[in-house]
């Protein structure tokens, strides 16, 4: 067993989850008036109403207890000093930085970081202004308003997501197009649409070296010279945000052309590094330093709040207590915001490809489950849907649903009925409804006693469902900020606790190699074929279908 799971606060949780079993949140909301107000929290402009879970103030003490037991904030003081804590990859771990508003350096390797960061910004800001004030025009004088920005992973979900979410704030006359699939379909489809007199194409890719990127940046470039551009035109229509500089000049980007990042910055933590240009392109330099600011406002309240009102570890420990001690599997995320229906793709990427290892430490195996499946979309759709299972299934999903209380220029009955929604179904999957009420719903009705007991049995819904409720004024970009902030710091405290290594992702890495090695098959319909039988018979069907 590992020395995780011997710790005596997982033991006293374990039999914590044993003596709770036949207990229910309705219950205990009935007999505690105080439950909501004890557990509650506010940080940065966020809300967190977290009575909604099976938890009681005995659980949420042995949480904590797990967590200074398992070092969480000596491991997060050790984050943000730039500490090699990636060390599978041998590399500090400093999104941090690039949102490090405070003066004071960071020190990497005996350097500070902070002078680069800021001559990063810097150049974010000139060049956005240079484009929002037709400073910067394309190669026949014409403004850039088209942006292709091409990426994917962590250098295509944070600047998609974040930029659709703060569509009230976008800014005039400026369209931005994301591409990220390899699949052609893509990146034909917004061309077709577009003069390239007036495209900019923005590639971003920390390694340079992603497939799926290179080969869309090409078709781009081959697109725009085929429809009148110049080689010597293309520094005035294609840009680049990469850590490795080499590269992109090789590939024909002009220097001044390229913006740096660093490898002390992950994929999926990019968005505050030049990665997220696209968003400052889309919504103005000031909205995007808003938002950088308030992930800067999280980390300060992460790094300084005690553990019980913190809210990244508030939110984190109930991640662990259901996936380790209530066996769920998956976290569903609820946005009841038009605008922030990417938001689940983005912690999707953020937590799985972070917290989805089995190595704790150097080398142990572990013996417990690690990071839950991610999922969820917009509400109220998935209630004409998924939240059956929810409801009613035999898996526990816990929830967390977002609301923004005030939303601009919206018509009041919808936002209302968003509202009344979001809150009902928080209701209903804590309260349920027992067979007793939903026999009683069926006096009168006419049935016989069989059809009765049956229909009652069908419509009972257990409840005890566990929830987190998120609110917030606006989803102004600062709060934006820290809410991507806070689910950052949430996966942070989870892989702390799990001992995993959430800052590298070699699982992605076997795929890539072997989808090449079938790449140089499916090019050379002569090559001979020597995989397992089943991955020749798929080879032999593409094949079979081209030639
Ligand atoms: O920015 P790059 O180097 O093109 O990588 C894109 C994405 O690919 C991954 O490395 C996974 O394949 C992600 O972690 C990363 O965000």
């Amino acid at each position: 067993m590992t020395a995780l799971r011997q710790s005596p606060h997982w033991q006293q949780l374990t039999s914590l989850a044993h003596s709770l079993e036949g207990q229910h949140m309705r219950d205990w909301f009935a007999t505690d008036p105080q439950r909501t107000e004890r557990l509650s929290a506010s940080a940065c402009g966020i809300h967190l109403d977290y009575s909604k879970n099976r938890v009681t103030d005995e659980v949420l003490s042995a949480l904590y207890d797990l967590a200074r037991e398992q070092g969480v904030e000596a491991k997060r003081d050790a984050m943000f000093s730039g500490d090699i804590i990636n060390h599978t990859e041998q590399r500090a771990v400093l999104h941090t930085a690039l949102r490090n508003f405070s003066g004071k350096p960071v020190m990497v390797d005996g350097q500070d970081v902070m002078p680069e960061v800021l001559a990063t910004q810097d150049k974010i800001r000139d060049f956005t202004h240079s484009i929002h004030q037709g400073k910067r025009l394309g190669y026949t004088g014409k403004p850039l308003t088209h942006i292709v920005a091409v990426g994917i992973g962590g250098s295509f979900l944070g600047p998609k997501i974040m930029s659709e979410a703060l569509k009230p704030y976008w800014v005039d006359g400026v369209n931005v197009h994301y591409v990220a699939n390899v699949d052609g379909c893509h990146i034909h489809d917004v061309l077709a649409g577009l003069d390239h007199e007036q495209t900019l194409v923005v590639m971003s890719s920390k390694s340079f070296s992603t497939q799926e990127t290179l080969q869309n940046t090409l078709t781009a470039k081959e697109w725009f010279l085929s429809a009148g551009g110049s080689q010597q035109d293309i520094a005035k229509h294609f840009i680049a945000i990469s850590s490795n500089i080499s590269a992109a000049t090789e590939f024909g980007m002009a220097e001044d052309n390229i913006f740096p990042m660093w490898d002390w910055v992950g994929g999926r933590y990019s968005l505050w590094s030049a990665i997220g240009l696209p968003i400052a392109l889309t919504i103005g330099y000031d909205n995007y330093r808003a938002l950088l600011e308030g992930a800067f406002e999280m980390d300060n309240h992460f790094c300084s709040a005690p553990l019980e009102q913190n809210l990244p570890v508030i939110m984190a420990m109930l991640g662990v207590w259901y996936v380790n001690f209530q066996h769920a599997q998956s976290h569903v995320l609820l946005p009841y915001y038009h605008y922030l229906r990417g938001f689940p793709a983005y912690v999707q990427q953020l937590d799985m490809e972070s917290n989805g290892k089995r190595i704790a430490g150097s080398a142990e195996t572990v013996d417990y489950a690690t990071g839950p499946v991610i999922w969820g979309s917009e509400g109220t759709n998935g209630q004409h849907s998924f939240h059956q299972l929810i409801h009613q299934g035999q898996v526990l999903i816990p929830a967390d649903f977002m609301l923004p209380l005030n939303v601009p220029n919206q018509n009041d009955t919808h936002h209302a009925m968003l509202a009344s929604n979001c809150f009902g179904q928080t209701q209903a999957l804590m309260q349920g409804k027992t067979y007793d009420e939903c026999y009683a719903d069926l006096d009168g009705k006419g049935l016989d006693e069989d059809t009765r007991h049956s229909l009652a049995m069908h419509k009972t819904m257990p409840g005890n469902k566990p929830s987190n409720t998120l609110l917030f004024n606006q989803l102004d970009p600062k709060t934006l900020g820290s809410l991507v902030a806070l689910y950052e710091h949430k996966v942070f405290v989870q892989g702390a606790i799990w001992g995993v290594n959430s800052f590298d992702q070699w699982g992605v890495e076997l795929g890539k190699v072997l989808g090449n090695a079938v790449l140089a098959k499916l090019t050379d319909s002569d090559a001979p074929l020597d995989f397992d039988a089943s991955t020749n018979h798929l080879i032999n069907a593409f094949r079979n279908a081209n030639q």
